[in-house]
Formats: structure tokens, C-alpha cells, sequence
């Protein structure tokens, strides 16, 4: 699954998806007549927020901006018709586990076969009763809620609750190609914390684990626009993804984070560099263009990781591609 950074908040993962849900699910109609319309709309209007396509590029159009839960799809629309948009969908990376129903007065077996091998959950045949839709489509929608949930989870570090390294992986990539498209900068640091084994060894494993939270927090803390997060790179290596941040940009947040974790104070007594806990930060920025790889901001980044190492720990190396 592709993950859509539009609809990540900065730093960290949404955990408030953990919870109740906060918003009504969000439906969307797709017909071509508006009596049809009318119908599904007086069904579901009062339990859902509902809105209305009335051909088939309106509704992929939709799909991609307004984020809908479930969509009921007419088949027979002049112009796109209805098998089409959700063959689609499902070609879509972000929209192929939207769950789509087709409601239509065509329902032979072979024409509900059909619709379902092209990846619909439900085909609801016309004339339908209200209250068997309704049903229905809150069983697909809660299965829907639960799949998402089960997505999210799969991108979160169990110990840290930051993304982990296979939410990395897809985003730095994804954030790479949109830098590429359009001709911006990417930033990306990598975070290590200085002489860790050594705070294992003294203050013991579990206090390790506790400190490893704690930096996770104030990194998700200091990284503030929308498109910036924070994963588990490694065992005590984090990343940072700066999408559209150039060199002076990247080079003051590496600061800030630095100064940030040293001023949390967490004691670290058998650290050279301080009586405190410190990170070192390696830092590259590059303007993407075809033929290169977000390998290779990755392994700028560390080896300005290895430099910082080797200056003495507790500071921040950059370079710019
Ligand atoms: N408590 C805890 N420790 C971890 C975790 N993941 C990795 N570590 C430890 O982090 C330590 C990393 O040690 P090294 O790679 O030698 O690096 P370092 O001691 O930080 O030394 P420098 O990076 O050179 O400053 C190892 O002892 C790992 O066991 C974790 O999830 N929890």
C-alpha cells in the first residue's frame, strides 16, 4: 500500500485514528440521474457525510481529492461507465483499498460476477430496500475502518510509536519522485544516538528503551510542517524525510533537533561527549533529478553521519548534493 503524505500530520503517525473515529465516514454517490441520486441521498444523509459525482471522471477526480470511505457506483453512465471507474480505482496505489459497491438495475449473475472479479465488495440491484443498503454499507465501512487501522499499525515502531524503517522506505521514495516532478529540494537527516551501548550497559536495557522514546518524542516535537516525519531507521538511528527544504533549511532543523535532545538533560554518564544524552546528526539535501536515487540521499546522509561520528559526536555534518 502507498501511503499519501497529504494526509499525514508532521511529524509523527495520527494515533487519534487509535481511538473513536473524530468524522462522520464520508460517502460518495456516483450517478447520472438525479432522481437516483435523490434516493441514495435521503438513505444515508442523516448517518453519513455524503457527496455526489455525476459521471465517471467527476468521481475519480473525487476519490483522489476527497478522500471518501465507500463509493456507491452507477454502471451505466454515458461516457466512463461505471466497470471502468473502478477498474480505475483499483489501479489507483492510493485508491485501491477504497471498497466500492455497484448499485444498478443490471444484475444477472454474469453482470454481478463481473462487477465483483473488478475488485467492487457488493452489488446492490435496483430497486433496492433502504434498509438492507443501509446495512450493508455499515458492514463495508467498519470493515473498511479496520483495514486502515490494521495499514496504520503496520507503519508504526512497536517501542518508539514513530513510523518505522517500511513506512520509511515507501515514503522517502515517494517524497524523492514528487521532489523530482517537481524540481525541488529534499533534505534528509539521519540521527544516531552517541555511545548508546555504553548507556545500556550502564543505566540497563529497559532505561535504554525508555531514552530511545524519549528522543523519538522531542524529534516528532521539533519537526513542524506537513510533509516532514520521523522514523526508526535502525536500532538507535532515526531519519528525518524534509521534503522542499534546501540546505540552510536542513542544516538549522539538524541544530535544533541537536540542541533539542541535549536539552531534555537525560543523564548519560558514561558518554564522552557530556554528562548528558546527545545525538549526532548526518545531513544531505539534493535537488532530485532523472537518473538519480534516494539511495543516494541516503548514503550521503550517513556518510555525513560518519563524519559527525568522527568530529566528536554531539554535532551535525551536511553536505549538498
Ligand atoms: N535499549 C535498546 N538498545 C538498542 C535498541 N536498538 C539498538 N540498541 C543498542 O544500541 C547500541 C548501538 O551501539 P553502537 O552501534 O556500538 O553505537 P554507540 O554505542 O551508540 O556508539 P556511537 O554510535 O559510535 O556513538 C547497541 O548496544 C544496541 O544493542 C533498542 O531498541 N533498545
Amino acid at each position: 500500500m502507498m501511503m499519501n503524505s497529504s494526509y499525514r500530520p508532521s511529524g509523527g503517525p495520527d494515533l487519534s485514528l487509535l481511538g473513536p473515529p473524530k468524522r462522520r465516514s464520508r460517502l460518495l454517490i456516483v450517478d447520472d440521474q438525479p432522481i437516483n441520486i435523490q434516493v441514495l441521498y435521503q438513505v444515508f444523509a442523516s448517518e453519513y457525510q455524503v457527496m455526489v459525482a455525476t459521471s465517471g471522471p467527476q468521481a475519480l477526480e473525487m476519490c483522489r481529492d476527497k478522500s471518501p470511505d465507500l463509493v456507491l457506483l452507477d454502471v451505466q453512465m454515458p461516457g466512463m461507465n461505471g466497470y471502468e471507474v473502478c477498474r480505475q480505482i483499483k489501479a489507483d496505489a492510493n485508491l485501491r483499498d477504497l471498497p466500492v459497491i455497484f448499485v444498478t438495475v443490471h444484475s444477472d449473475a454474469k453482470e454481478e460476477t463481473f462487477g465483483l472479479e473488478l475488485g467492487a465488495v457488493d452489488y446492490i440491484a435496483k430497486p433496492f430496500n433502504p434498509a438492507v443498503v443501509r446495512a450493508r454499507v455499515k458492514a463495508h465501512l467498519q470493515l473498511k475502518l479496520q483495514g486502515d487501522l490494521l495499514r496504520h499499525l503496520s507503519f508504526i515502531d512497536g517501542l518508539t510509536g514513530v513510523y518505522n524503517r517500511r513506512y520509511f522506505d515507501e515514503c522517502c521514495e515517494q517524497e524523492f519522485q514528487r521532489a523530482l516532478r517537481n524540481a525541488n529540494e529534499i533534505g534528509l537527516l539521519i540521527i544516531d544516538v552517541d555511545f548508546f551501548k555504553r548507556y545500556n550497559d550502564h543505566y540497563g536495557h529497559l532505561a535504554g528503551d525508555e531514552a530511545l522514546r524519549q528522543v523519538a518524542a522531542i524529534l516528532n516535537m521539533q519537526l513542524k510542517r506537513p510533509g516532514d516525519f520521523v522514523s526508526r531507521f535502525g536500532g538507535e538511528e532515526f531519519a528525518c524525510v524534509l521534503p522542499e527544504t534546501d540546505l540552510e533549511g536542513a542544516r538549522g532543523l539538524a541544530q535544533e533537533v541537536l540542541d533539542a535532545v541535549r536539552m531534555a538533560h537525560i543523564a548519560h554518564a558514561s558518554s564522552d561527549v557530556g554528562p548528558f544524552l546527545t545525538i549526532s546528526v548526518g545531513c544531505a539535501v539534493m535537488r532530485p533529478q532523472s537518473g538519480r536515487a534516494a539511495a543516494e540521499l541516503i548514503s550521503a546522509a550517513d556518510e555525513q553521519l560518519y563524519l559527525a561520528k568522527s568530529k566528536g559526536r554531539g554535532c551535525v555534518s551536511c553536505v549538498q548534493l
